[in-house]
């Protein structure tokens, strides 16, 4: 696991921008292709104008979503509309290489079962199996959650790729804890003085991990966790400038 303390927003996402261009373009390099999901909320808006600014390959770029609020596309709590206006509506990235998240079934379960299912026909595995994602961008919520995996709730234990999350009664569909332990690299990017309490807790010994669900990424390839100062200066780690 890395650490990397950043001394405000503003260097967090240039950080997070040549950390995720390098793994994009390791990827590419190695495999031909770059399979990036997506974390929501408004910490990655920025990171994702400073990609749409870059000249990649897009073509060789897919990009699917870690968690979405179950709204339609056009609704403006989508992290899907947040990352077309920031990023995807500005590069020509193929139609067909974006992978929203179905958020227009009555049942969002079956939302659920039709992404898992897209995601094993893309990755060409089978039932039980999980596929590598070359980069999964994560937040945290003050609470501790990250993707839609919330304190205490059933999504937590969820054993399959995609699970149906909720925040309180608000719906959505996310990620499961072993799908994304299986990325060869996650990248938390978190910013903001209310997210001290709950890093303290996940970087604890001895808290709950149900209590603070971000203590459950644990993956088999690389972990990055970007703060900005006002996240991270009790962290006893190096910050990035001195380091
Ligand atoms: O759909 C979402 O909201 C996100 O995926 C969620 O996990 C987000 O990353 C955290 O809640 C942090 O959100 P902020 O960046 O807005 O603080």
């Amino acid at each position: 696991m890395k650490i990397e303390v950043l001394s405000d927003k503003s260097a967090l996402i240039e950080r997070s921008l040549h950390l995720t261009v390098t793994k994009m373009t390791t990827a590419i390099a190695e495999r031909g292709v770059c399979t990036i999901a997506l974390s929501g909320g408004s910490t990655p808006k920025p990171l994702y104008e400073a990609i749409a600014a870059q000249q990649l390959p897009w073509e060789k770029i897919h990009v699917f979503w870690g968690d979405e609020r179950y709204v339609p596309p056009n609704d403006l709590n989508s992290n899907q509309l947040m990352a077309r206006q920031a990023w995807l509506d500005r590069v020509n990235l193929p139609e067909e290489n974006i992978h929203p998240i179905p958020t227009d079934e009555v049942e969002p379960t079956v939302a659920a079962s039709k992404y898992e299912e897209h995601l094993q026909t893309f990755f060409q595995i089978s039932s039980g199996e999980f596929p590598r994602f070359d980069i999964i961008l994560l937040g945290m919520g003050d609470d501790g959650h990250t993707a839609s995996l919330f304190p205490h709730t059933e999504a937590l234990q969820a054993r399959g790729l995609i699970t149906v999350g909720n925040k309180q009664d608000e719906l959505r569909i996310t990620f499961t804890v072993p799908l994304i332990n299986h990325a060869r690299c996650v990248m938390f990017v978190v910013a903001g003085a209310d997210k001290k309490s709950a890093l303290a807790q996940v970087f604890a010994t001895d808290a709950d991990d149900f209590s603070y669900p971000s203590r459950l990424i644990q993956p088999q390839g690389e972990l990055w966790w970007l703060l900005d100062r006002d996240a991270g200066e009790e962290l006893q780690v190096s910050t990035a400038a001195e380091s």
